[in-house]
């Protein structure tokens, strides 16, 4: 039986419950998924503030000022950034006023310095008096108060996740704890008799392991350190045995290698014992068989294809938007952004074809070229560490032309 990506993806989405939720404090929330809405707990900004460092003054003032006239105004204090200072600016005065600081409330704009003359011609600063030599519409240069934010009003909500900018925008709003979905403790194991560690000899059939590296890798930059990763060789009672220590421990267990139907593809084997993990083959290419499903031991499991690059498209497709579901995140799937392409390529008939690209910007918006060549992709983990994307190419399209459009996603981080 094949069936399409979408049926796989919503059969794993539907096993992926969102992990309990806990609080954390804001500044250890980075790249977690927030589970509540959170609302601002006062006004951004919080009080009228200059955005330039000048002169606080009153607008009307200024309704006669020229450069062959400038008007005179006399300086009667200073606020800085972080002072209560709230200075009373009669007619005819000013204050010395630096950008974030509180605009004086009887002041209704802001001149910058560079466009005053000071009453002192080794210093751009007015000294005793600043000249001013053009007029300042009322509220000019000052950000009011909550025009960014108003108190009380959501700034961010459950399922977004918490980058740099989002955290940022939590702590100028006032919150201290959040909370958020666990993240998921993951294991990796990485199968195959022909699997050798750094240093260790090559001889014949023997390839160095890189998928462990890959795996590990794919999880960090989605903000999940593994709690293991392990290599295996091809042996079903070994594997069966990790797969049940590591099931009990996490709550998702990935492994690569040994699903296909050869003689000794063993973690396919040692799953299907397990009731509640199918085996299927997905209409994809790469990544066409694929094992997923809840192991008695109670983790999640995804057996990925070995070859290293039906990995990291097995990954991309179905563990990674799993581990955000479990981390309840509301969007899953990454942006498709359309690219040209710069060559053109064998579609893969009848099935999604997932192919390793180089994105590049140019005058003319996106372009992408094949990081490996389209006709032997799954085993090419050398072109694919150029790759930056993979491109889209839909099971009933056919062969893409040179310059074609073709959706992207971009996945290097
Ligand atoms: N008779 C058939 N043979 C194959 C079929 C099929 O339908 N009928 N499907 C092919 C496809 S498609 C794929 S994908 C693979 C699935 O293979 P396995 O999951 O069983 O993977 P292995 O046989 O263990 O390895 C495949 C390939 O990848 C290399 N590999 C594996 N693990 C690693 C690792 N950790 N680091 C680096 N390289 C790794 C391995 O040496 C093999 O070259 O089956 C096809 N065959
Ligand atoms: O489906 Mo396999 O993953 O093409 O190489």
């Amino acid at each position: 039986m094949r069936i399409s990506v979408e049926e796989h993806l919503s059969w794993i989405l539907e096993a992926s419950t969102p992990l309990p939720e806990r609080v954390v404090a804001v500044h250890e929330a980075h790249g977690m998924i927030l589970s509540e809405t959170v609302r601002s707990r006062h006004p951004l900004p919080l009080w009228d503030n200059s955005a330039m460092d000048g002169y606080a003054l009153r607008a009307a003032d200024l309704a006669t000022a020229s450069e062959r006239d400038p008007v005179e105004l006399r300086i009667v204090g200073e606020v800085a950034a972080g002072s209560d200072a709230d200075p009373t600016i009669a007619p005819g005065t000013a204050v010395r006023i630096m950008t974030g600081a509180p605009v004086p409330s009887t002041a209704d704009a802001v001149v910058p310095v560079e466009s005053t003359l000071s009453d002192r011609s080794d210093d751009v600063w007015a000294h005793r008096a600043v000249r001013v030599q053009a007029p300042a519409r009322v509220g000019t240069n000052i950000r009011r108060r909550g025009e960014d934010v108003a108190a009380g009003s959501a700034i961010a909500h459950a399922g977004q996740p918490l980058g740099a900018a989002r955290l940022a925008a939590l702590a100028a709003a006032g919150a201290q704890q959040v909370r958020v979905r666990r993240r998921p403790r993951v294991a990796v194991i990485a199968t195959g008799s022909e699997l050798r560690g750094p240093g260790e000899s090559l001889e014949r059939g023997r390839i160095p392991e890189s998928n462990s590296l890959l795996i590990a890798g794919l999880l960090r930059e989605l903000g999940i350190e593994p709690v293991a990763v392990r290599r295996s060789a091809d042996d079903a009672p070994g594997i069966s045995r990790q797969l049940r220590e590591l099931g009990a421990e996490s709550d998702v267990v990935v492994t690569t290698g040994g699903v296909g139907p050869g003689r000794h593809d063993v973690v396919r084997i040692a799953l299907e014992r397990e009731e509640r993990v199918r085996a299927v083959r997905v209409a994809v290419r790469p990544g066409q068989p694929q094992c997923a499903g809840r192991l008695s031991s109670g983790a999640l499991v995804f057996a990925l294809p070995g070859n290293p690059v039906s990995a990291a498209v097995s990954f991309e497709l179905f563990v990674r938007p799993a581990l955000l579901a479990l981390q309840g995140r509301d969007d899953v799937q990454r942006i498709r952004v359309p690219a040209r392409a710069a060559a053109g390529w064998r579609g893969a008939a009848g099935r999604l074809q997932v192919l390793p690209v180089v994105v590049a910007d140019g005058p003319d918006g996106p372009s992408c070229v094949p990081a490996v060549d389209p006709s032997g992709v799954s085993h090419a983990v050398g072109g694919h560490g150029a790759a930056n994307g993979y491109a889209l190419v839909g099971a009933d399209r056919g062969d893409v032309a040179p310059g074609d459009t073709v959706p992207v996603i971009l996945v290097a981080p």
